[in-house]
């Protein structure tokens, strides 16, 4: 659905933030935009639907320039930024003035949605605390049954509950034709929900790959002392030491996503080569 083709991007020409990115996202997935701060998560995004333009290459979003944000792509993608803004309108107000951008937008959808986020119905949305307001251009966003749903860091100021039921809801508006995109930097806030991870990391995406296909090149386990193992990478923790191992039987052991996004950015080049040997449709 969105193809990056060598993708330059920078705020100042002589500063580039990325350079000849290659990036290929599909339908039916969840994927997960991983960096740290400052990485360039928000400005990949940016790029991707056509809210900063590149230097140099291309974004398509089905092979349409997202740069010229035609409206037959507008009308079938939503954006929710980090930084939100909602006008002094009551849901009513705002989804009668709103939803006809989106030809596909669903009421009942939209209200059940925010009775699931237990937002107000009737109140004025900008006098809703900031996670209120958050949770209703979510449950909007959902409501409009784009077929790519792209937000940026949307669990910022939820709590915990809605977090879980951000979760919940998301995963089960996946559908086959949907394309969704979620950033953040908190890891543990996508955990069970996204299949795909995206790790976007000194300037380059490093890791492009299903979970399932992380699990197949790498172990992950605890173990009670690091010592005679073939360390990828370890963490101490309470229990034991968190480690990360090849995988050359293929063990299923679930991701954690946390440790991985650490090892990652930890910069031990073994784990690249594992993920990357034999995923040449992935090659970055
Ligand atoms: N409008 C702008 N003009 C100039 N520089 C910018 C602009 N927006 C972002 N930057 C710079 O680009 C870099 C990447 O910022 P970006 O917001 O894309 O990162 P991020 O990964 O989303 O970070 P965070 O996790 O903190 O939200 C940062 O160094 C930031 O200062």
């Amino acid at each position: 659905m969105i193809q990056i083709n060598n993708l330059s991007f920078g705020y100042r020409k002589k500063n580039l933030l990325f350079q000849n990115l290659n990036l290929s996202l599909s339908r039916g997935h969840i994927y997960g935009l991983l960096g740290k701060n400052g990485a360039g998560k928000s400005t990949l995004l940016k790029n991707m639907i056509g809210l900063a333009y590149p230097t140099a290459g291309t974004c398509t979003i089905d092979g349409a320039d997202a740069s010229k944000r035609w409206p037959q792509v507008l009308q079938n993608l939503y954006f929710l930024p980090e930084e939100i803004y909602v006008p002094a309108l009551t849901t009513t107000q705002y989804v009668s003035r709103t939803a006809c951008f989106y030809p596909r937008f669903s009421e009942q959808e939209f209200y059940q949605y925010l009775a699931e986020f237990e937002v107000p119905r009737e109140a004025v949305l900008d006098k809703l605390s900031f996670g209120q307001q958050k949770k209703m251009m979510i449950a909007f966003g959902l409501a409009t049954n784009t077929d790519l749903l792209v937000m940026d860091e949307p669990t910022n100021g939820l709590d915990i509950p809605s977090k879980v039921q951000f979760r919940k809801i998301i995963a089960s508006a996946l559908t086959e034709e949907r394309c969704v995109i979620i950033s953040t930097h908190q890891v543990r806030d996508l955990e069970s929900l996204i299949d795909t991870l995206v790790v976007v990391h000194n300037r380059e995406i490093v890791v492009n790959q299903e979970l399932d296909q992380i699990s197949e090149k790498l172990l992950f386990t605890t173990v009670p002392s690091a010592q005679d193992h073939q360390l990828l990478y370890a963490e101490e923790s309470l229990r034991g030491v968190n480690v990360i191992l090849p995988n050359p039987e293929g063990v299923y052991s679930k991701v954690d996503m946390e440790l991985f996004f650490n090892a990652i950015i930890s910069g031990n080049p073994a784990i690249l080569q594992l993920l990357n040997s034999n995923h040449l449709q992935n090659a970055i």
